[in-house]
């Protein structure tokens, strides 16, 4: 049943072998033109009636014969009898065949007769619009293969058209598989996992114009999956089926399509997204997307949309494109295409380009995304310092309004990256979580505005500010106090191992898990355990290393380890108890540049703010008692 070897192919190679393979023909409907927008012209319409139909007043004023006003001048003014040389008209009244121009009502004097004096003359047909100025009848208004705008809608309206040939929206099937996956719900089970590619797939799928139909959850069973898929087939344009398409031994998805139909290609030249299927059954298209959903997100991208706008006669729109500068080595496997979720920002006018380094698994990576960049297939990396392209996912104007952080993470700067948000929509703080020290490096080479960080130094047993004089030699600095906060053991809650110190770690029965190099924690960690002479050997879990406190508590909660170092809130929002080590300080190093300007300033007052420092200390283990002070380094 295994099948591990996939196919390699290139991936715009591998669209056109499957649009070629399968049927892309589409039926059309009649519909009401009021329900037609965004839908597209199975074939050319024509002007009904003409628009307008009669000769219609372009002005408020009085409807004349242009002839009796060819005297007129300021010098000789000229009496014209109402009902007989002139009638009242207001914009749009229709115009009488005797009178062929309209004075509007400004240029004229009436008397106490109700006849009227004029001083200028006009020629026949001024204001007056003609009988089909705007649309004539049997006018072409529309070609086929165009898709329909409100503009188009009222032009169709205005020509009497009321129905309107259109191809139907492509009906697009879903069928997510399977045994782990269960529908959403909260708190799932040890070994369950929410279902919410459909939810991905639908809402892009939509949004490119089809009808979509989810199917219930398919266990990994391969009859029960080849039903599935003849079902969706039969009755669809195009079936997507998801999971089950790499080398797993309940990976039935390509043997269920095969089974039934046939299989173009399994396997394409990309990272991610290699194991996606492309196949059709009878005629119908059929595409396996990986179940990792950023692996189904780029595949959706890349086969689905190209064939939905096709099915619909159109060209799938572009993503703007912008060239920044890459602040990390990113690496890449040759022969492959690899596609990097990146953050954005302007900074010192540069456009920095910041790689998130996760899995294919973490949805949150695209939540975070600004954009992609594509490493060419002949490349092995790209090199910091590079230019290189990137796709955007977002508006160009907001990568303009975005302050960018690049340091360690705390659940104090959340609260000021939201209350930015909620105060000033247009503006965002984009923050990267790579630890204390990335953050200063990141700095001191010009790649964003600020750096949270906490470093303690050994030596004096003071926070950040060695460091930063260090290290921070390219770009002058402030350091901006933001919170004390207090570090401890994360523990289950109860304390179950009853851990109270660092030497409690050398026991066998508890597991630890470590925060990555460079991280202000891990250094105080590092710190403690030589000041307590215990080496990382002697402590199980020590090279297990995670990005941020949130998920080292997460691991603690969910049993996966007994103690993690971090600090309070993190342990409290994730329901653990907390062993207090020691209070430390989380700072900000702002670009000097940046401080003084309208940003900056803006920052400086929200970090200054009242209503942010008691959000902060409601979550518990925080001081602001210095917040917003700043030192000069
Ligand atoms: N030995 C190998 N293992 C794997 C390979 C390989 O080449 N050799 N490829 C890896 C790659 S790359 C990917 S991508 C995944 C693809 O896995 P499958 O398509 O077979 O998907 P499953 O194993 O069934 O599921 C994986 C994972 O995806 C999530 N998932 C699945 N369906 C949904 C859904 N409807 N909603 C949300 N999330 C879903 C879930 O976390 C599953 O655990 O295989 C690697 N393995
Ligand atoms: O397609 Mo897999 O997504 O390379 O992780």
């Amino acid at each position: 049943m295994r099948n591990v070897y996939l196919d390699n192919s290139p991936r715009i190679d591998a669209l056109h072998k499957w649009l070629q393979a399968c049927s892309t023909n589409i039926d059309y409907e009649q519909i009401p033109v009021e329900s037609a927008l965004h839908r597209v012209t199975f074939e050319a319409v024509y002007a009904h009636n003409s628009n307008p139909n009669f000769q219609a007043s372009a002005m408020d004023g009085i409807a004349v014969k242009a002839y009796k006003t060819y005297d007129a001048s300021e010098a000789n003014p000229v009496e014209l009898v109402k009902d007989v040389d002139f009638i009242p008209v207001d914009t749009g009244d229709p115009i009488p065949d005797e009178f062929d121009a309209v004075i509007m009502i400004e240029r004229v004097n009436t008397l106490e007769n109700g006849n009227v004096i004029i001083h200028q003359s006009v020629g026949p047909g001024q204001h007056v619009r003609a009988i089909g100025e705007d649309i004539v009848t049997k006018e072409l208004i529309l070609t086929a293969n165009h898709q329909i705008r409100p503009i188009d809608q009222a032009a169709m309206l205005a020509a009497g058209v009321l129905d309107v040939p259109v191809h139907v929206k492509p009906k697009v099937a879903i069928i997510p598989t399977g045994d782990e996956i269960v529908k959403p719900k909260r708190d799932p089970e040890r070994g369950e996992l929410i279902e919410f590619n459909s939810t991905i797939f639908k809402g892009y799928l939509e949004e490119w114009g089809a009808e979509v139909t989810v199917f219930d959850i398919v266990r990994d069973e391969l009859h029960a999956i080849e039903e599935a898929l003849a079902k969706a087939a039969s009755s669809h344009h195009f079936v997507i089926i998801n999971a089950g398409s790499s080398a797993g031994s309940e990976d039935y998805t390509v043997h269920a399509i095969r089974n039934r139909g046939e299989v173009v290609l399994h396997g394409i030249a990309t990272r991610p997204g290699k194991p996606t299927i492309l196949g059709k059954i009878a005629e119908t298209p059929v595409l396996g997307l990986p179940g990792y959903p950023v692996s189904a997100w780029l595949a959706l991208d890349w086969f689905a949309k190209p064939l939905v706008y096709r099915l619909r006669k159109l060209i799938p729109p572009q993503r703007p494109k912008l060239h920044g500068i890459l602040s990390k080595r990113v690496n890449s496997v040759f022969g492959s295409e690899e596609f990097v979720r990146v953050k954005i920002g302007y900074v010192n006018d540069k456009l920095i380009v910041t790689p998130i380094g996760s899995g294919a698994g973490v949805v949150m990576s695209l939540v975070l995304a600004d954009g992609i960049m594509t490493i060419p297939p002949e490349r092995e990396h790209f090199d910091s310092g590079q230019e290189v392209e990137v796709e955007l996912l977002c508006q160009p104007e907001i990568i303009k309004n975005t302050m960018v952080g690049i340091g360690s993470h705390d659940l104090s700067l959340d609260i000021l990256v939201d209350e930015l948000k909620l105060r000033y929509p247009e503006k965002r703080i984009s923050s990267a979580h790579v630890g204390s020290m990335a953050g200063i490096m990141a700095i001191d080479r010009g790649e964003c505005h600020f750096a949270g960080i906490h470093l303690l130094d050994p030596e004096t047993g003071e926070y950040n500010h060695s460091y930063v004089k260090k290290f921070v030699k390219n770009t002058p600095v402030s350091i901006v106090h933001f919170v004390h906060r207090e570090q401890g053991f994360i523990v289950a809650k109860g304390n179950p191992k009853n851990i109270q110190g660092i030497s409690d770690l050398m026991r066998q029965d508890i597991v630890f898990v470590n925060r990555q190099k460079g991280a202000g924690t891990r250094m105080l960690f590092d710190y403690l355990l030589q000041q307590a002479g215990i080496v990382p050997s002697q402590i199980a879990g020590y090279t297990r290393e995670m990005f941020t406190h949130s998920s080292v508590a997460a691991s603690v909660a969910y049993g996966a380890a007994d103690c993690a170092m971090g600090i309070r809130s993190a342990a409290e929002a994730m329901g653990c108890d907390f062993v207090p080590l020691c209070e430390e300080k989380y700072e900000f190093v702002v670009s000097d540049a940046f401080l003084a300007s309208e940003q900056g300033e803006m920052l400086l007052a929200l970090i200054r703010d009242p209503r942010i420092k008691s959000r902060i200390e409601a979550l518990g283990g925080y001081s602001c008692r210095d917040t917003g002070e700043i030192k000069r380094p």
